[in-house]
């Protein structure tokens, strides 16, 4: 048995709380899989190198609405995948070596379990080991979800974690799902010349989102791929060529290869949480209250084991709240999850704060709306863009806005504007009118925008 100061389950977020404050004490850092977690190895990070390829593919496509000719000879998809991984593995090999050889820390590769409330049982190869910490932190992440309709058909099927990884890129694909990352993917392959098919159950792919900007985005998604919705998978089945989904309808839908995309699920079901005494919510996330305190003493989480929302930079935030409060308990910082963006870098790409249009009228305030079509503005004609728009949604009486609902070129970054004003405060007005906005600068867009609501 070891004792620690501290104990980190998972190396996404909970890497980073190895804290100069930890300098003179000793950190248990436990990982089995990927040092740097999901969005390093198989997120955020790798899907938007690919999305990036994607977009310069689909440029040249679109070339020619501005007079200039020019065609895509192919894409090398193993130089693709090539240029995403040669960069991004190493940065997991220097990481786990980092915390093999670090002077404060020591890393175990393999799987943790409580079985005590600051006691954990870590399974290295064939060895166990058997951990205790003053203080132990589950960043567990989360995992794909794959219905049973698949899991148990025996077909073949990719999740995030492999499809980006394959060897060839096939010549079509079907994706189960209409979230996240159905839609950045159906937009990466379909951009790379892959058929895409996209089979979800919902009756609007992003349900998420705004209902405008859900409605809008599904009906540009039925102009590029083969999208099915409101569909119920019976059955699935496979040949040497294909894979094939069996709706309730009678249909089949069918593809070189299979990419399940229906949610991520907390990493909390194999983590001995009943022997800790560590409480969960019904969705299975570890409760947590708003400093990241578990229901057991000295036992905290953080990121998508235990957060509401499944976003690194929200488990980033988390971290560094959790960061702080470890070593000032007498001083607790809480979460911020006032006015959480996110953005699905798709085609077009969605970006969103706030309330939704639905949520604010619920909301009991009277409310102000714009809807401003990049296309109206001088740089939406540059782009010759025509189905590009920024929503805005505010408070009628107190000029605060209340929301931002993005789908265009450069959504996640024209965002940006309204996410500052939400957390600092500024009326629509003040930020409308309180700053220059450069001309003829795409962000002119949110300026026109803000100045469209109307105020009593
Ligand atoms: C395809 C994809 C694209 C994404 N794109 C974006 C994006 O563009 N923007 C964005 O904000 N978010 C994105 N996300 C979400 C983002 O990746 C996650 O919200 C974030 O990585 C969560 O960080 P975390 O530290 O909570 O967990 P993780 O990074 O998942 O880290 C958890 C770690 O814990 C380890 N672990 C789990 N259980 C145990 C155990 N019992 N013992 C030992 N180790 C264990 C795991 O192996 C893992 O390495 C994406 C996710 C996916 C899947
Ligand atoms: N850009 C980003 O920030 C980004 C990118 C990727 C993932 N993520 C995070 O990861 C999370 C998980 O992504 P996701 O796309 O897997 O989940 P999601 O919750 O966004 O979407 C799941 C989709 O699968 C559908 N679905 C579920 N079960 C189904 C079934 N049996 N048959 C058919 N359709 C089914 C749902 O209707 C929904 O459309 C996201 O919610 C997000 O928080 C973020």
């Amino acid at each position: 048995m070891t004792h620690f100061d501290l104990a980190i389950i998972g190396t996404g977020s909970g890497n980073s709380l190895v804290t100069p404050d930890f300098d003179d004490k000793r950190v248990a850092v436990i990982e089995e899989g990927l040092f740097g977690g999901t969005c390093l190895n198989v997120g955020c990070i790798p899907t938007k190198m690919f999305v990036y390829a994607a977009e310069v593919a689909d440029t040249i496509r679109g070339s020619a609405k501005y007079g200039v000719d020019a065609t895509l000879d192919g894409v090398r998809w193993r130089d693709i995948r090539d240029r995403v991984f040669g960069r991004i593995d190493p940065i997991e090999a220097g990481g786990r070596e980092y915390r093999e050889n670090g002077p404060n820390t020591t890393a175990y590769e393999g799987h943790a379990e409580f079985v005590g409330p600051r006691e954990l049982r870590v399974q290295v190869g064939d060895a166990v080991e058997t951990v205790t910490a003053d203080q132990i932190v589950i960043a567990t992440g989360a995992h794909s979800v794959v219905p049973e309709v698949i899991s148990q058909s025996g077909v073949p099927y990719h999740t995030s974690d492999t499809v980006m990884r394959m060897d060839e890129l096939p010549s079509s694909m079907v994706i189960l799902g209409g979230g996240f990352i159905a839609a950045e993917f159906a937009h990466v392959f379909g951009a790379l010349g892959v058929d895409v098919s996209i089979v979800t159950r919902g009756p609007r792919m992003l349900r998420a989102e705004d209902d405008e900007i859900s409605a809008e985005f599904t009906a540009l998604a039925a102009q590029q791929w083969d999208v099915h919705l409101s569909a119920k998978v019976v059955g699935a089945k496979s040949s040497e060529r294909e894979v094939a989904l069996e709706l309730d309808t009678g249909e089949l839908v069918a593809g070189e290869v299979l990419l399940v995309a229906t949610g991520r699920r907390p990493n909390t079901e194999r983590l001995g949480l009943e022997n800790a005494g560590v409480a969960t919510e019904s969705d299975g996330r570890v409760r947590v209250d708003e400093f990241g305190r578990t229901t057991v003493d000295g036992v905290w989480s953080l990121g998508d084991a235990s957060s509401a929302y499944q976003l690194k930079h929200v488990a980033n935030h988390e971290a560094r709240v959790v960061a702080h409060n470890l070593v000032h308990p007498e001083d607790l910082r809480a979460f911020d999850h006032r006015f959480v963006p996110s953005a699905v870098f798709t085609h077009p790409q969605i970006a969103s704060v706030g309330m939704t249009e639905a949520v604010a009228r619920e909301s009991g305030r009277e409310i102000t709306i714009k809807v401003q079509r990049y296309g109206d503005t001088a740089y939406g004609w540059a782009m010759e863009d025509t189905t590009g728009i920024f929503k805005v949604i505010a408070d009628r009486q107190t000029q605060q806005l209340l929301g931002a609902h993005v789908m265009g070129p450069m959504a996640s970054t024209l965002i940006q504007p309204v996410i500052q004003a939400m957390s600092f405060d500024q009326t629509a007005p003040d930020v409308a009118r309180g700053q220059y906005w450069i001309h003829p600068a795409l962000a002119e867009v949110v300026e026109n925008a803000l100045l469209g609501l109307e105020f009593d």
